[in-house]
């Protein structure tokens, strides 16, 4: 499959990003790209507006400060939010914080300051668990299947808090991943990369998550198997799953989703639809450089 099978930007357009947001790249240091051009006075204004669009957000994280080590901040006031039915990806330099952002929305690492709400209700460094059983999945880059048990035992675990619903459930997952049902006696650890993959977004469908979190899901895979994940989450996100997804494949990513950040040193440089960042001179000079110039 080409890239230029891949869907182009989603129809709905319920999530369009108004003219004046459109313009206004979210606030960023001095010093750490264009939008370093930005005055204070409209930093703040800037952020006051991304504020006004994240009201009544399914998630919603406010001037996050989180990080690894005591005393060095990987997020150092970052501003998110997904609407409920939006496809939203994350993109930047490696090493921006991209993973960091998504493992914090989890719960994964603990929060310094600044907040995150899920539907409105205060789920600010809640535990991983609490988040699952409130409808967040989550598929982690690495290390994300059992390999020593079978494909079937692994959406088992996916679903081991509601075991009644496995039968639903798997008959979904394996209308979306046909290969995990013809294969679902077969080891996970025996599958190649992209098939794993499969199995681990598989395995968080089954919990019939209201938001999946995705992180680098095409990392690794050939350009091919790459287009084939990008059109799952599409699909993914047709049946009315939001979605978080972390990229390294920015220009890809951009072409899918309804609304993208891009991040730079843990915090927003820039937010808009995919399509007018994909088109934006700044963040193909700074971020999507020769690849897609070239395009
Ligand atoms: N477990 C960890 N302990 C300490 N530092 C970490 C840990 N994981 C990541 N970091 C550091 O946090 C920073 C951001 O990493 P993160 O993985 O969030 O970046 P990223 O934007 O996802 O980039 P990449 O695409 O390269 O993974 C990096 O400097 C990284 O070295």
């Amino acid at each position: 499959m080409s890239t230029g099978d891949l869907p182009g930007p989603p129809d709905d357009r319920r999530f369009t990003v108004p003219e004046s947001d459109q313009d206004a790249p979210v606030a960023q240091e001095p010093g750490a790209g264009a939008a370093a051009e930005l005055s204070p006075a409209e930093k703040a204004a800037t952020r006051e507006e991304h504020q006004r669009l994240a009201e009544g957000a399914l998630v919603r994280a406010d001037d996050l400060v989180a990080g690894y080590v005591p005393g060095v901040n990987i997020l150092n006031g970052c501003d998110f939010y997904l609407q409920d039915g939006e496809l939203v990806g994350i993109i930047g330099p490696n090493g921006a914080g991209k993973s960091t952002l998504l493992k914090t929305l989890f719960g994964l690492i603990p929060v310094r300051s600044g907040s995150v709400t899920l539907r409105g209700e205060e789920i600010t460094s809640a535990p991983a668990h609490r988040l699952v059983s409130m409808g967040v999945g989550y598929v982690p880059q690495n290390n994300n299947v059992f390999p020593s048990l079978t494909i079937e035992e692994n959406m088992q675990m996916g679903v081991y808090l509601r075991p009644k619903t496995f039968k639903d459930r798997f008959d979904y997952v394996v209308d979306l991943f046909p290969l995990l049902g013809e294969r679902r006696k077969g080891k996970a650890g025996a599958l190649s990369g992209g098939e794993r993959q499969m199995v681990a977004m598989g395995r968080a469908l089954m919990m019939d998550p209201s938001v999946l979190l995705l992180d680098e899901p095409s990392a690794g895979l050939s350009p091919a198997l790459q287009d084939e994940v990008f059109i799952r989450c599409r699909r993914i996100n047709a049946t009315g799953v939001s979605i978080i997804m972390v990229e390294q494949n920015a220009r890809r990513c951009l072409q899918i989703c309804h609304r993208g950040y891009v991040l730079d040193q843990g915090r927003n440089a820039y937010t808009d639809t995919g399509t007018s960042l994909m088109n934006d001179p700044k963040v193909i000079e700074l971020y999507l450089g020769t690849l897609a110039k070239a395009q």
